[in-house]
């Protein structure tokens, strides 16, 4: 027919093309070279000197709000196409890609040490501070310096036997999470005002729990002075950093107001996570056995190839990595459940299917709960709170036919990705179907072609070390929320980017007690 005779012509010039392609490979390399757009040619908004693109975010003149970022990329991917150019300060530039072919390009560029841009204020502070840190630190380092504190710090953490032993703390977490509940609800009609502030509470607790190794009381119903002070801590640095990455870096040249919160954060950071491991080092010295919760910790504080300082600047990285991502990923995907009752409904019935009323949640539990895993991955397609992961590119690469320079930093925007109905069957509804192979074998148009465009934790060998303990702790406490509630929210969430996205305003959630 003459559709078998299209394809074997097309196989026929497709080898032909093949054969002629490695016979003449460096001068098709040169012509594509010369003949592909490059990085000026990128579409974005109009550059100024100096202040490059920065301009488009002035409160006076600019188009975009700072803290609507989110909505801001959205906005240019539609005007410019999947790929844009903004220029940072002093006109560096910045590529930002919500193509799923640029994406896989950088997920699978076969990296030995990934190049993610450093955090500069933190980097310049760490440097002005040689009596604690020896470097940027896990999140700042580059290179051989990167891997070592990888390798040496993040080995307990990644290991899935270790997250597990966790399960039993993580359960006993849960449930003085949902006393926080009762205790806020309404008892005529179970309506919580704002659960925003809990859920932050309980991503400290649990952050706390996986890096400083023991409970340190962010649930109880008055927040001790340490305590008080590690949150204070933790919303300064995230204030400063936010201020940092969209202001003029004057901090660069001068100890501005966002370097000096930045300094006092920081500094409070690190004399807390030292109080708090006092208990741990004297365990170490009489040699008692660690509980689950502090081999993480202990793990690190032994390794003979750490010095203090790598020691106490690593686990003030795990403390304020964790903190403010779990907190807003818990209130958003309670958010997203809430907001689809079908899927609470099918979540509620897998957990009676699976569990006795009053059995714990275990590992058992947790390995079979498909449904409940695909909401939580669903809820991460929707509402990350890391819509974006930079890269600096190490070679020179063609990302959406634009040749791209070695050295460029590379937004990869998973999060505008996820929302493409190109790439996801009805992009905008929350289907965690989509993720149960026997879902998608009764209905393939939710076939999912792209899956790694989900990569809450970022990837290749920089994918956050927390992963594995905050995915488990997102289905123990999905789960004991959904097994004991049934939950409603009314209003639309409004979302704000505060280097990172986040809930703004209250989240008024209704817990209706189930019989
Ligand atoms: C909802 C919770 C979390 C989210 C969404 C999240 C997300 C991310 C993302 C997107 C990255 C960048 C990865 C990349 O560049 O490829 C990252 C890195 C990192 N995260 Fe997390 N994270 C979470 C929780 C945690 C926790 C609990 C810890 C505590 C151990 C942690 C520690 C880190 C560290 C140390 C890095 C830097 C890793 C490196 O550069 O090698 N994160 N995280």
């Amino acid at each position: 027919t003459w559709r078998h005779l299209l394809i074997w012509l097309q196989k026929m010039i497709t080898a032909a093309d093949i054969k002629f392609a490695l016979k003449h490979k460096q001068t098709l390399f040169a012509l594509q070279r010369v003949a592909l757009p490059g990085l000026k040619d990128i579409p974005g908004p109009v550059a100024l000197p100096i202040f490059g693109t920065r301009w488009i975010y002035n409160k006076y003149f600019g188009r975009y709000t700072i803290t609507k970022i989110h909505e801001a990329y959205q906005s240019m991917f539609k005007e410019y196409g999947q790929v844009i150019k903004e220029e940072a300060f002093f006109n560096y530039p910045v590529i930002s890609t919500c193509s799923a072919q640029d994406i896989e390009k950088l997920i699978k560029f076969p990296s030995k040490f990934p190049l993610r841009p450093p955090n500069g204020i933190v980097s310049k502070y760490r440097q002005n501070t040689p009596g604690r840190y020896n470097d940027g630190g896990l999140t700042n380092e580059q290179g051989k310096a990167w891997h070592r504190l990888r390798e040496s710090t993040t080995h307990d953490m990644v290991n899935t036997r270790v997250i597990q032993n966790l399960i039993a703390d993580v359960n006993d977490m849960a449930i003085d999470y949902i006393a926080g509940i009762n205790k806020l609800r309404d008892p005529d009609t179970g309506r919580v005002q704002d659960i925003i502030e809990l859920n932050r509470k309980l991503g400290f607790e649990s952050t706390c729990l996986l890096g400083l190794g023991c409970r340190v009381g962010f649930l109880e119903d008055e927040l001790n002075p340490r305590v008080k002070r590690l949150s204070q801590a933790t919303n300064c640095l995230f204030e400063a950093l936010n201020e940092a990455n969209y202001n003029l870096p004057l901090w660069r040249y001068f100890p501005n107001s966002t370097y000096k919160k930045l300094a006092k954060a920081e500094e409070d950071l690190y004399e807390l996570a030292c109080e708090y491991l006092e208990p741990a080092l004297q365990r170490i010295e009489e040699s008692y056995e660690p509980e689950a919760a502090q081999t993480v910790l202990i793990g690190i504080l032994k390794r003979s190839d750490l010095d203090d300082k790598d020691k106490k600047s690593s686990i003030v990285d795990f403390v304020s990595s964790g903190m403010n991502t779990i907190g807003n990923t818990l209130s958003l995907l309670l958010y997203l459940i809430a907001k689809n009752p079908d899927a609470q409904t099918k979540l509620y019935e897998e957990i009676n299917n699976l569990l006795e009323p009053d059995e714990p949640i275990s590992a058992k539990y947790l390995n079979s709960a498909r449904y409940l895993k695909a909401c939580v991955q669903e809820y991460f397609r929707i509402l990350p709170t890391a819509p974006q992961i930079a890269r600096i590119v190490e070679s020179e690469m063609v990302l959406s036919g634009y040749q791209v320079p070695e050295w460029s930093v590379v937004l990869c925007h998973t999060s505008a990705a996820c929302k493409n109905e190109n790439y996801f069957h009805q992009a905008d509804k929350f289907i965690p179907e989509r993720w149960i192979a026997s879902e998608v074998e009764a209905n393939p148009d939710l076939k999912v072609q792209y899956p790694f465009l989900v990569s809450p934790f970022g990837f290749q060998r920089r994918i956050c070390p927390g992963k594995k303990f905050t995915e488990q702790m997102l289905h123990i406490f999905l789960a004991t929320v959904v097994r004991q509630f049934e939950v409603r929210c009314e209003k639309d969430l409004e979302l704000e980017f505060k280097f990172l996205l986040a809930p703004a305003g209250q989240l008024t959630i209704d817990f209706k007690e189930r019989i």
